[in-house]
């Protein structure tokens, strides 16, 4: 794909974000290539879908929570269905709801994948004020990824992504609930999609220190954890003998896991 005939799709899954929906979609507009832009209320109990539909979003609706990795399948359906047929299949740029004016600084995502540098690229986000997390599932998310592909991401847990069509469908079925980025970029980087972070300066509400936010750790530790663990006894990984040095991995560079691809028999 040339950055000429690239279209971009972006999906935002959203659960009770009626105060920031609305900015987050006006300021995704401006993002370039960006011709359709795909709410999927995941269940909220206030009026996300309302606010989401009068800033011009296509919009559809979880009757009940099914969780944010279930918004991206469905939005991402969604799109499908609008892609023009003989036409290339729109990037896929998923985005969170809490970004508001921000999510026009995830901009930056789109080039190297229109260009055909990588398949997927990730927004590394500025220290945020009032996080509170001590890096425990940021860790072990973060390790998981570095044993079975060999690439050590900064921020593995950020959902703000660009990629292609065929690498979100490498990434299929998606791993439940909070496990989806970690899973996402394990099953793409075996698949032998080329991955890259890159630093976008957004503003989302942090997790704090209270009550909810350890509750909410709690939750994503699980839901990583269980990812992870699927695919360990699935025996997902890039075997030592195929894999690049982590050594010469760079920050910021494209990554590809593979230094020879492996023969597969179909
Ligand atoms: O059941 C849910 C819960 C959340 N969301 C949406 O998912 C997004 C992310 O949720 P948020 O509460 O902002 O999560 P954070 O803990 O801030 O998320 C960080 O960590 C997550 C992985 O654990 C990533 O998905 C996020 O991109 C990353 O910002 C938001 O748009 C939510 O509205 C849903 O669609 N369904
Ligand atoms: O606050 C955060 O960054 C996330 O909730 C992850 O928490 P962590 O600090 O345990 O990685």
């Amino acid at each position: 794909m040339n950055t000429q005939s690239a279209h971009v799709a972006v999906v935002i899954p959203a659960k009770d974000e009626v105060d920031l929906i609305a900015s987050t979609i006006r300021a995704a507009r401006a993002i370039p290539y960006v011709d359709l832009i795909v709410v999927v209320d995941d269940g909220s109990t206030d009026d996300t879908q309302s606010a989401a539909r009068a800033a011009g979003a296509t919009v559809v609706r979880h009757p009940v929570n099914r969780g944010k990795a279930s918004a991206l399948e469905t939005g991402a359906s969604v799109v499908a269905m609008r892609d023009a047929e003989g036409r290339q299949p729109r990037l896929l740029m998923f985005i969170d709801a809490d970004l508001g004016e921000t999510s026009v600084q995830t901009a930056p995502l789109v080039g190297p994948v229109a260009s055909g540098k990588a398949d997927c690229t990730i927004a590394v986000l500025p220290k945020q004020a009032g996080a509170g997390g001590h890096g425990l599932v940021t860790g072990l998310s973060r390790k998981a990824i570095s044993n079975m592909t060999g690439w050590s991401p900064t921020q593995p847990l950020s959902g703000q992504r660009c990629m292609t069509r065929e690498a979100y469908e490498a990434a299929k079925p998606l791993a439940r609930g909070w496990g989806v980025e970690t899973a996402m970029t394990i099953d793409m980087l075996v698949a032998g999609m080329t991955l890259q972070e890159i630093p976008c300066d957004l503003q989302h509400r942090p997790t704090g220190n209270d009550f909810s936010g350890h509750l909410h750790r709690a939750a994503q530790y699980r839901d990583v954890a269980l990812a992870v663990n699927m695919r360990r006894l699935r025996g997902v990984r890039v075997t030592s003998q195929y894999r690049v040095d982590p050594s010469t991995q760079r920050p910021g560079e494209p990554f590809c896991a593979y230094k020879i691809r492996p023969v597969t028999s179909e």
